[in-house]
């Protein structure tokens, strides 16, 4: 078992009958809906799920797991997620499978958010090893990054997979990758990128994550 199968049970176990679980996407999240299937299936627990994006969608339902559309909820008990980039003070940096709206509204909405990753996730400051991810409505790209350029940001709008035209979400926006001066930390980065208008959403979660379980060489450490 490598760590991040290791870490998404140990985030299954979280779980308990009856409750609605918000799906998270990546590998790692990945791991953590087949080991809710496992847990279902075995325990005969009713459980309800909401997922971040088609892709965890389409493999929960394949796995047997109920999904509803987060209209239809009210309410979300747990959800589990993986992340970019996880500081001491835990914050993080999420989507780079840009489908950052959903990611942040599960963050928000659940009663709690454990965070799920192996080691190579920790970094001394968010932006380390990545551009901030911020989506962006297409018709305000300009005007938005002119704002963040403002501010100190560089960067610019990210292309799709195939490098023949531009990366756009499952809402339809755009996605600029922006890179900041070190000496702007997350929390700033944060409500600075909140007030920019035409923006969406970004990258950055701070202060959203309730418990962090990080495995090393099999071992789980596990931050609250
Ligand atoms: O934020 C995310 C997607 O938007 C993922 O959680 C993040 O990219 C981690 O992926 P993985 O578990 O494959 O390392």
């Amino acid at each position: 078992m490598n760590d991040k199968q290791a870490v998404a049970l140990e985030a299954a176990s979280y779980v308990k009958n009856d409750m609605i679980v918000g799906l998270g996407t990546g590998s790692t999240a990945n791991y953590f809906i087949e080991a809710l299937a496992a847990r279902q299936q075995q325990e005969k627990l009713r459980i309800t799920t909401v997922a971040s994006s088609n892709i965890s969608m389409i493999k929960a339902q394949s796995a047997g797991l109920t999904v509803l559309s987060l209209a239809q909820l009210s309410e979300i008990d747990l959800y589990v997620d993986g992340a970019d980039e996880i500081t001491a003070d835990n914050s993080l940096l999420k989507g780079r499978g840009y489908d950052l709206v959903m990611e942040k509204l599960l963050a928000r909405a659940a009663k709690e958010f454990i965070v799920v990753a192996d080691k190579s996730k920790l970094v001394s400051r968010i932006g380390e090893n990545y551009p901030i991810p911020v989506e962006v409505m297409p018709f305000a790209w300009q005007a938005a990054k002119r704002s963040i350029e403002a501010l100190g940001g560089s960067g610019d709008l990210r292309p799709n997979a195939a490098k023949d035209g531009l990366c756009i979400t499952s809402h339809g926006s755009l996605v600029l990758d922006m890179r900041f001066d070190a000496s702007i930390d997350s929390h700033q980065l944060n409500a600075l990128l909140n007030n920019i208008p035409g923006v969406v959403e970004h990258g950055v979660f701070a202060r959203l994550a309730s418990r962090i379980l990080i495995a090393d060489q099999g071992k789980i450490e596990t931050r609250a």
